[in-house]
């Protein structure tokens, strides 16, 4: 029996595909084999000893202590691309709003409630302070070319935007998928410089924290909007209160607001709904729940942020599976272990990434207790078990 904990409520078309026979699922796991998670902070969640693996219905893991899971043993998992299409539409509304001035007329009118048939009247003369740029014609800067900045580069080319994108790491799939007319940004500079609107779809992490701050502000084209979908972190909230206050931001869009933000009549605050879909939230839990399981089941690694993709078809009775340090004589030492113990290989294979390689090993019989400790006790070796 595999236990399941949730930290944040997950998808039942996901969780539904976990045979109840086999699988537990709950918020309340005492000794959980694998942790499902959407956005609840880990960095202060007590690791339990029992746990292999977390699944990220999701695509950032900023919210997981990453290089500790990595320490541990315990392989996590995110669901590329699940959410993406979700965000972009998110995204697309976002661009309209900043625009059109959206959330403030929709307050302003309500304002006319009880006006009886002055409402019309009234409306005609107030709409003036509403008006807004149409996107046509004007330039959108995307900074990260992945799942979420692709589909939003590919779309606002439809609505007749100029669109440069910026990603120094896409991959060459990734530049498959997007449309020949994105114009390739050399540096953040041109995008800066030349946008009307920035939107961020980069991670969360140490280069990317506060990369949007007052001198890159300064250097935009005044009356910019920026729009922020990727994580709070990427901005300086208070740079931003700032040269909206000067005029020299048009407004900033965020889906993660903070409390100094709200209430600034520039900036319009989302409560992180880019991925609240049903279909996200279904595609996200479906790609988390068959990872975990296929790794639990079987070990077989796919979309891990922190150890490498390895997959072996099944053969033998037993399969080691042994996350170690991607040091030399790793694989011999194992090997060893095995063969003293008079077992055969069927098949093997060895991925690294990294610090951390990952063996796993198809044998023609069980592995006895003694074999896995006796793994265990080799330097270098983080984690073994035997399915
Ligand atoms: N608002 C929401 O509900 C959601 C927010 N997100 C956020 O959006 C981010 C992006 O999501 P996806 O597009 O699905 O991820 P992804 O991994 O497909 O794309 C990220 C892209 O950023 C690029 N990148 C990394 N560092 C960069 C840098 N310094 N400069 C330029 N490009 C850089 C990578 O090469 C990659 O192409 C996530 O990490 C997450 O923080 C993701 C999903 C939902
Ligand atoms: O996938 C991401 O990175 C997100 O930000 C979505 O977060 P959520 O699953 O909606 O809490």
């Amino acid at each position: 029996m595999f236990h399941i904990k949730t930290l944040n409520p997950i998808s039942e078309v996901g969780t539904g595909r976990l045979p109840a026979d086999r699988y537990t699922v709950a918020a309340d796991v005492p000794a959980p084999d694998a942790v499902l998670v959407r956005s609840a902070d880990m960095h202060t969640y007590d690791l339990e000893d029992s746990l292999l693996a977390i699944g990220r219905a999701g695509a950032g893991v900023n919210n997981i202590p990453v290089d500790i899971c990595s320490q541990h043993g315990i392989v996590v998992f995110n669901t590329p691309g699940a959410n993406a299409g979700g965000v972009k539409e998110m995204v697309l509304c976002g661009l309209l709003l900043s625009s059109r001035k959206v959330p403030a007329a929709l307050q302003w009118v309500q304002t006319l409630k009880g006006r009886g048939d002055e409402v019309g009247k009234l409306v005609e003369k107030g709409k003036k302070q509403f008006v807004g740029p149409e996107l046509a014609g004007k330039r959108l800067g995307v900074i990260g070319l992945g799942a979420i900045g692709i589909r939003v580069a590919n779309t606002a080319r439809h609505l007749g935007m100029e669109v440069m994108g910026y990603d120094p790491y896409m991959s060459v799939d990734a530049a498959w998928k997007m449309s020949r007319a994105i114009i390739h940004a050399k540096d953040l500079a041109e995008i800066y410089t030349t946008c009307d609107y920035i939107t961020l779809h980069v991670p969360y992490t140490k280069d990317t924290a506060a990369m949007i701050d007052a001198q890159v502000i300064a250097s935009m084209k005044p009356g910019a909007r920026i729009l922020n979908f990727a994580r709070g972190e990427l901005v300086d909230s208070q740079a931003v209160l700032s040269a909206l206050d000067s005029g020299h931001l048009g407004c900033y869009v965020t889906d993660f607001p903070q409390d100094c933000l709200l209430g600034h009549p520039g900036v319009v605050a989302i409560p992180h709904l880019g991925a609240s879909t049903p279909e996200s939230e279904d595609n996200c839990a479906v790609m988390a729940v068959e990872e975990l399981r296929d790794y639990l089941e079987n070990g077989n690694i796919k979309n891990s942020v922190n150890l490498p993709a390895a997959t072996m078809v099944r053969s033998g009775t037993a399969r080691l599976c042994v996350i170690h340090q991607n040091i030399p004589a790793m694989i011999s030492s194992i090997a060893a272990a095995v063969s003293d113990a008079g077992l055969n290989v069927e098949n093997l294979l060895n991925k690294s990434r990294g610090e951390y390689a990952y063996t796993m090993i198809d044998v023609n019989a069980a592995v006895p207790q003694p074999v896995l400790q006796q793994i265990a006790a080799i330097d270098g070796v983080v984690r073994v078990r035997a399915i």
